[in-house]
């Protein structure tokens, strides 16, 4: 650790972290808000491991029937929480001999949704609709498609045997399920949000059929709950990396840089929406950075605080230039689940630290609603600006995030990313890329919640082909369209300065 000008403050912060640990414990909301709302119904990752334990069982008996049906793929549609952690299992473990392949699906653009379903062998693909709340309209949206492809292989009696949602007790997926005689269904923790929800049967049941250990995995995420109790500021770092969270956002480092092993790249994309939607409320928010250039650190601001897992040559480099650095130990995937643990921990504390309730997310529904009335309303995206309109006055603390409704891997997400990087070294601020409607459940809420500091550049990709949806006056590509517009809407409406943007423009950037 290199905390170079945060040393006292984080010093004073770890003092009231090791305060809040076993209020924390207790489950006394008070720690957060005097209102217990959302809160007292949201500490139950807290005992992940032991509520995984009582279901262990019956989620490896699924997964063996499963097997033994010759299941051969599986394809898991889902946003936010509920897909984050299966995509980051998927990749960074890969499928165990003799278990399925997992295709993670968290995309409406047209291009994503037919290449799945052209993919996948229909006659041996298992599909898991994956929603706590059991009504999110992507994926509604995508069982609707999807369970056509499966009826038109195994009939309308026969599809059910193949679909198998994660939901919580009592949703309108369980009900749906019940009625068409899905093959079961699979609880979450009623007890337990979205983005806190990866050591549940969320994160379980796709980690067992890809043929996970479950009792190996959930190993280090017993430890680290165990250091999590601890007043001893050298064994509770998941509490200590709260603290130096909140510490660096007091002294204005709100950005969080995080630096991450190859082998677990997409780990970030949770890490992102675990402190983005829990920490990014009223004015307050920390900004993770996925893709910083740390060869660019002695031009940075004094905005960043950057976390390293692992080793990093480069890291080096960046403490020497005068910017605190975090440096956490990492051994390999098997220590995946832990640093699950670390990181709600830590952003629980930041948040208690910081004045925030970190378990809600107040913004989200405001471009949900706006989206809902470009639908109804047969509206279109508004006009295409000028990028300069909101990048003109970008200074020094501020952030500029491009938001890209395209198909994801395609040649205009790749254009996203090479107009990051040229605007992170023309304009010195970090830049973010995000794909929707994957953001709009993840960083979305801080995006609108959080400090007016960032410039939001919606790029919106033509669709060659559309794709409809069963049941719905919609097809992807106008939802696609309508949840862009929503969020364009949402985003001014908090005063945000955002424009609408065609790929094309990337270029010019
Ligand atoms: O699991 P679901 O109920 O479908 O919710 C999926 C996602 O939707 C919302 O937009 C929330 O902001 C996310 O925190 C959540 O993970």
């Amino acid at each position: 650790m290199t905390l170079g000008p945060l040393t006292d403050a984080v010093a004073d912060a770890t003092r009231q972290a090791l305060e809040v640990v076993p209020r924390m414990w207790d489950r006394d909301h008070t720690v957060w808000r005097d209102d217990p709302t959302e809160i007292e119904d949201r500490l139950g990752w807290l005992d992940a491991p032991e509520r995984a334990d009582e279901v262990r069982g019956e989620l490896e008996r699924l997964v063996a029937d499963v097997v033994a049906d010759g299941i051969t793929d599986v394809l898991l549609v889902g946003m936010g929480g509920s897909s984050l952690y299966p995509e980051v299992l998927a990749t960074t473990y890969g499928a165990a001999a003799g278990h399925p392949r997992l295709r993670v699906l968290d995309s409406v653009d047209p291009a994503a949704v037919i290449a799945a379903e052209e993919e996948l062998p229909w006659q041996a693909t298992l599909l898991v609709p994956a929603s706590k709340s059991g009504g999110t309209v992507e994926m509604a949206c995508h069982l609707a498609r999807f369970r056509e492809r499966l009826v038109d292989v195994h009939t309308a009696a026969g599809a059910g045997r193949h679909i198998l949602p994660i939901t919580d007790p009592g949703s309108a997926l369980e009900r749906e399920a019940s009625e068409r005689g899905y093959r079961a269904v699979v609880h979450g923790q009623p007890d337990v949000g979205g983005r806190f929800s990866a050591l549940t049967p969320f994160g379980l049941l796709p980690a067992a059929l890809l043929g996970v250990d479950l009792d190996a995995h959930l190993a280090p995420a017993r430890e680290q709950l165990a250091a999590a109790r601890s007043q001893d500021p050298s064994v509770n770092s998941p509490a200590v990396l709260g603290a130096t969270i909140a510490a660096a956002h007091r002294a204005g480092r709100d950005k969080l840089v995080l630096v991450l092993p190859d082998e677990v790249a997409t780990f970030g994309l949770w890490v992102e929406q675990l402190v983005a939607e829990s920490t990014g409320k009223q004015g307050v928010g920390v900004l993770p950075v996925l893709d910083a250039d740390l060869a660019d650190a002695d031009r940075w601001g004094d905005d960043r605080l950057v976390v390293v897992l692992g080793a990093s040559p480069a890291a080096e480099a960046v403490a020497r230039a005068g910017h605190p650095v975090v440096q956490l130990p990492w051994s390999g995937p098997e220590q995946l689940a832990g640093e699950v643990v670390r990181w709600e921990v830590a952003t629980a504390v930041a948040g208690a630290l910081l004045g925030i309730n970190p378990f809600d997310q107040p913004d989200v529904q405001s471009a949900k609603t706006a989206t809902d009335r470009v639908l109804s309303s047969g509206e279109d995206l508004p006009p295409t600006g000028n990028a300069d309109e909101v990048l003109a006055d970008v200074a020094a603390g501020d952030y500029v995030a491009l938001l890209g409704f395209v198909t994801p891997g395609g040649d205009d997400e790749q254009a996203l990313h090479a107009a990051a990087t040229r605007l992170r070294s023309r304009l010195g601020v970090p830049v973010t890329v995000g794909i929707g409607p994957r953001y709009l459940h993840s960083t979305g809420q801080l995006h609108k919640g959080g400090p007016n500091t960032g410039r939001f550049l919606v790029v919106v990709g033509e669709d060659a082909r559309d794709a409809d949806v069963p049941g719905r006056d919609h097809s992807f590509g106008r939802l696609k369209r309508a949840q862009a517009a929503g969020d364009l809407a949402a985003l001014r409406a908090a005063g945000r300065r955002a424009v609408h943007l065609r790929p094309e423009a990337l270029r010019e950037l």
